[in-house]
């Protein structure tokens, strides 16, 4: 079964790993875990600056979770009962708000009813390839009005991380990944190095050669790269390998994303897997369906999770992301995963509605009346 670790704010796990216990980290997370579960040997990135600021669970990224054993999900048929039951909506971004860099119809005026009625609208995203102020300008680009503040990119979330675990100010962090990561570091006061400058990087195999590397990397990130490389490989590789303590951190796992709007494209995922078979480690994932994002953003704008709605087009990231957060959650069918997906008897990820695209919040609404 595969298992994910993924990164938490939450209190109580942060003073349950502050709790002066003699117990390990492993120990205690394995105490978390339903039995048929174990951890494997290589699975816990600890550091010694991270040993006691991590606040870890170890989450299976599917079928554990009593929420995801859900009845059927329910046809969004009166989205005044829904809007009215919450006081937040998150939203992810591709194949929600936009596709590519095509803006799904009907999305303005959506978010400006949902804004009228007084509610907070944030926007959760993956993908790492921008930054929130980079994202504030796509946002801008579509006509739509999104602040910064509004927006958590997971190349945020991969900043806020370290930023949450203390990361030592003379440690670096080696980024596989685009510029959005990057912009966030430096956001951070975080020393890094690598991204898009080692996507020109060749190996030159000769006999006897070695490659060196920076002794003082604490971290790699991972993200989506379109220019991942095999130095890339080798260099965090060694980093996580040879490092002591040296954490590897992913962006996000997604299988697949929308380069194009002719096919589906490798996702991140393709990239935190090679990293994690060359090092044999899991990675901590701060993106969908780590909860992380969630927790961060509930205690950031003091929000209960049970007055959040979670609207994504993905059920193993954004509806994970909601149920794993204790959210209600809608799925829009104008992204990756049709109708035939969802109903499917294999699928146990059950939203707890789905609708065809955000703008049925207004369309439904004219119907009912
Ligand atoms: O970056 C990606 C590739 O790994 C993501 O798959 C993708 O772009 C996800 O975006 P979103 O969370 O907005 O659906």
């Amino acid at each position: 079964m595969l298992i994910t670790i993924t990164a938490s704010v939450s209190h109580s796990f942060l003073s349950f790993f502050y709790s002066p216990s003699p117990s390990s980290p492993r120990t205690l997370i394995s105490s978390l875990l339903p039995n048929k579960l174990s951890l494997r040997s290589s699975f816990l990135p600890f550091s010694s600056f991270g040993r006691r600021r991590h606040h870890l669970h170890s989450q299976p990224t599917r079928s554990v979770s009593a929420n995801t054993m859900n009845a059927s999900s329910q046809k969004l048929e009166n989205p005044d009962d829904l809007i009215d039951s919450v006081e937040t909506f998150i939203f992810d971004c591709d194949g929600v708000v936009w596709k590519g860099d095509k803006l799904i119809d009907g999305v303005p005026e959506t978010l400006d009813m949902l804004r009228s009625k007084g509610k907070r609208l944030v926007f959760v995203t993956n993908n790492s390839t921008k930054s929130r102020k980079q994202y504030g300008k796509k946002f801008e680009t579509l006509g739509l009005n999104v602040r910064e503040e509004e927006i958590f990119a997971s190349s945020f979330a991969a900043a806020a991380y370290l930023k949450s675990i203390d990361f030592p100010k003379d440690k670096k962090v080696y980024v596989i990944g685009e510029d959005g990561i990057l912009k966030e570091l430096e956001l951070a006061g975080i020393q890094y190095l690598g991204g898009p400058a080692d996507g020109e990087k060749k190996i030159e195999l000769k006999p006897g050669f070695l490659m060196e590397h920076d002794k003082g990397v604490g971290a790699v990130v991972v993200g989506f790269d379109r220019y991942f490389n095999y130095y890339k490989i080798q260099y965090g590789t060694l980093c996580i390998r040879e490092n002591p303590g040296c954490l590897f951190i992913a962006t996000n796992r997604d299988a697949v994303t929308h380069l194009t709007d002719a096919q589906e494209w490798a996702g991140g995922g393709s990239m935190v897997g090679a990293i994690g078979g060359s090092t044999q480690k899991e990675p901590i994932v701060v993106g969908k369906p780590s909860t992380f994002m969630m927790d961060y953003l509930s205690q950031k704008f003091g929000i209960l999770k049970s007055q959040i709605c979670m609207v994504g087009d993905r059920l193993d990231t954004d509806i994970l992301f909601g149920q794993n957060g204790g959210c209600k959650t809608l799925l829009v069918l104008s992204g990756v995963t049709t109708l035939q997906m969802l109903q499917n008897p294999n699928n146990s990820i059950q939203p707890d509605f789905y609708t065809n695209k955000v703008s049925d919040f207004l369309s439904l609404k004219a119907t009912a009346v």
